[in-house]
């Protein structure tokens, strides 16, 4: 698995305990360095912070991070990269765009974050991909919630990640926009390579995505 997380923080009076070392979660179909990990829970159980802590958001009390076999966080250690060093992309559930720019200035966004050396996609490519073409001039309140998370996408993409953290990317569509964004993601899983840490409470979605599962309260 590409995620090592072991955590602890505590929020108010909440305690977000996480173990899951990289060899020993359940793992099954995966491949190179990529994959699709499902971090699992009921709400309130810590997912989304677990995620900014991945991400640099959020600073654990103690533990370990390593994505892909590079150390983001080791309070043993103190190593604590910045987040514009452990190059996440995020996906939020909403999407999230910027509203006063268009479609191709919010693609443009990311790819302009992204120092020359780590971009591995194009603008073109991106568009393609994500068969965005014929909405680079619109307004994102002009959007559907399955187009607007596919350019969300896109701009994470564009931002030269070494992986990606989705956090419950599908719950604000309806069931024919879920449809067509879990076959976005399987295919950003299949073809791009990158590991996905991916937030959820649906256990079909994380049936039909996950290549590992990390469980968290409940
Ligand atoms: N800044 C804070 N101060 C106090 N408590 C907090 C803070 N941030 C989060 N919490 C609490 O920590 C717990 C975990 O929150 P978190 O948002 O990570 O859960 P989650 O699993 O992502 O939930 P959901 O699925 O509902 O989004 C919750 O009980 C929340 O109320």
């Amino acid at each position: 698995m590409s995620f090592e997380i072991d955590v602890e923080r505590r929020l108010g009076d909440t305690r977000i305990a996480l173990r899951a070392p990289g060899d020993s979660a359940k793992s099954a179909g995966q491949s190179g360095g990529g994959g699709l990990t499902a971090l699992f829970g009921p709400s309130g159980a810590g997912k989304t912070s677990v995620l900014n802590m991945v991400a640099g958001l959020l600073r654990p009390d103690r533990g370990r991070i390593a994505v892909a076999g590079q150390v983001l966080f080791d309070s043993a250690s103190g190593i604590d990269l910045p987040p514009e060093r452990r190059r996440a992309g995020y996906v939020f559930q909403d999407g999230r765009l910027f509203p006063h720019r268009r479609v191709r200035d919010n693609l443009l966004y990311g790819w302009r974050l992204a120092p020359p050396a780590e971009r591995w996609i194009g603008i073109e490519q991106t568009v393609e991909f994500l068969g965005i073409d014929h909405l680079m001039h619109r307004w994102p309140r002009t959007l559907s919630g399955g187009e607007a998370q596919r350019v969300a996408i896109g701009r994470a993409l564009l931002s030269g990640p070494r992986f990606l953290l989705m956090d419950e990317p599908l719950s604000s569509l309806d069931a024919a926009r879920r449809e067509e964004i879990l076959r976005v993601i399987e295919r950003v899983r299949d073809e791009l390579g990158l590991p996905i840490l991916y937030v959820s409470h649906d256990s079909g979605e994380v049936a039909r995505l996950a290549c590992a599962i990390i469980p968290l309260g409940g």
